[in-house]
């Protein structure tokens, strides 16, 4: 039987309460920009652009809906209660750091919404899906089981989808999800490898770790997930990140490498034992596999860290050449910028580069490849996806029309205490969760 198969990109749209709180320790771009005003309507905006661009290249691209904040239910559980208007104001005025967390958009980068495996690599034949419990960051901690929700009323077909619950909530099993996790193949619908990186090993202390700042993933949510996703351990590549760029801001896999079919595009210190990870990789996958290995002297660490170099998608278009989709913050590094001029002349399997403005989720360290979840899908499983999450000219219109009516151009750590932003969130998210044909899926719903 023979199958065709493609990725698709389902992006995070950004929530009315999009802020910077500097909840991230260890992400260099949260704590920098922390205070600052943010503007959610922006940001909404430039996420629905990409998309729509995207789109407009050929490829398919769904949206995922964003997640209830502020998040009374979870503030109720800290002890808050009385109306949901007191709730707040208690929230505020006793801890304002729990409420800022309690209203983060963080749900926006959907490479942390869940791992996923096509249907060619699982045993029973099916995608399945394992919400990331993002153990690390209590903001994030709140975010699988709506998480869940969604993916399970965009991909809601069983004879097709399997989703699993997020692996136990203790940091032995912290799970990230997509963004340290990488599929390579030489054709999208046959078996891949896939290529899971942690940060810590939880339960064996021989291994090194990174000391100034948090290694958030583990080797045993890595195997806990390949095993869930019934994955052969014949195709499966585990790999330990380099602690040593955890500690320069690398908080995850996905800042310091991207692959996609057969290239791994990376730093040449992204892995702890590098050339192993690449003699595996190239044993597992067979035949041709492109390493495109980025040496320190032409991008340091730093440079790769503030430019999001990495954090660029790797994208194949329908005629076959490799894009990188980059954000604006790598033409402006005149290191970064000459790298890729030099990249596209060598010709070594990247072929064009796209430049995307997205200032307001780089701000929070969210760049491009944060912003997506990678579904690849056969074409029966493309049309039992929920077809009001895909995007189209119509849904595009649909959606800016939306988040112009609905969010605010300005924010600050303040607002997020006022009722009326409480009943704008809601307001709008009920409204969007007709547009997407998504049904009850946020606790204000139900
Ligand atoms: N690399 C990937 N795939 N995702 C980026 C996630 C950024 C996110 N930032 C935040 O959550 C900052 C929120 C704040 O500080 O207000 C995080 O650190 O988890």
């Amino acid at each position: 039987m023979s199958m065709s198969a493609v990725e698709a990109n389902f992006d995070g749209l950004v929530g009315p309460t999009h802020n910077y709180s500097g909840l991230s320790f260890g992400n260099v771009a949260s704590a920098k920009n922390q205070a600052t005003p943010s503007n959610p309507k922006q940001a909404a905006l430039q996420g629905l652009a990409k998309m729509k661009a995207l789109s407009d290249m050929g490829l398919v691209q769904g949206i995922l809906a964003p997640q209830e904040r502020p998040d009374i239910a979870t503030l109720r559980r800290l002890g808050f209660n009385g109306s949901d208007q007191s709730v707040l104001a208690e929230a505020a005025r006793q801890a304002p750091k729990v409420l800022a967390a309690c209203c983060s958009a963080s749900s926006m980068w959907t490479a942390n919404a869940a791992t996923v495996s096509p249907s060619a690599d699982t045993m029973d034949g099916k995608v399945h899906f394992t919400p990331a419990n993002l153990i690390n960051k209590f903001h994030r901690s709140i975010e699988h089981e709506v998480t869940g929700r969604i993916l399970t009323a965009t991909f809601a077909d069983d004879n097709y989808f399997v989703h699993h619950p997020a692996l136990p909530s203790v940091e032995h099993f912290g799970d990230e999800g997509a963004a340290n996790h990488t599929r390579f193949c030489h054709d999208y619908a046959q078996p891949g490898v896939e290529f899971f990186v942690f940060g810590r090993h939880a339960f064996d202390g021989r291994f090194p770790k990174p000391t100034t700042y948090p290694a958030r993933h583990t080797f045993e949510a890595c195997e806990a997930v390949t095993r869930l996703h019934q994955l052969d351990s014949d195709k499966v590549v585990i790999a330990q990140q380099n602690p040593e760029v955890i500690d320069q801001g690398v908080f995850h896999n996905d800042v310091i490498a991207v692959g996609n079919r057969n290239v791994l595009f990376c730093h040449e210190q992204a892995f702890l034992d590098q050339q192993a990870v690449y003699d595996e990789l190239k044993l597992k996958l067979s035949g041709d596999m492109r390493i495109i290995e980025v040496p320190t002297k032409s991008v340091s660490i730093e440079d790769a860290v503030t430019s999001y170099l990495f954090n660029s998608q790797l994208v194949t278009m329908p005629d076959g050449k490799n894009v990188l989709i980059l954000p604006e913050e790598c033409r402006n590094n005149p290191r970064v910028w000459a790298y890729l001029e030099q990249l596209l002349s060598d010709k070594q399997g990247i072929d064009d580069i796209k430049v995307f403005d997205l200032k307001q989720s780089m701000a929070n360290g969210g760049g491009p490849a944060c912003l997506r979840l990678r579904v690849v899908l056969t074409q029966p499983e493309l049309a039992a996806v929920n077809p009001s999450t895909l995007m189209s000219d119509a849904v595009y219109g649909r959606l800016c029309q939306w988040v112009e009516a609905h969010y605010r151009d300005r924010l600050v750590e303040a607002d997020l205490a006022d009722p009326s932003l409480l009943v704008e969130s809601r307001t709008a998210l009920d409204e969007l969760s007709q547009i997407l044909g998504l049904g009850s899926v946020y606790p204000f719903q139900q």
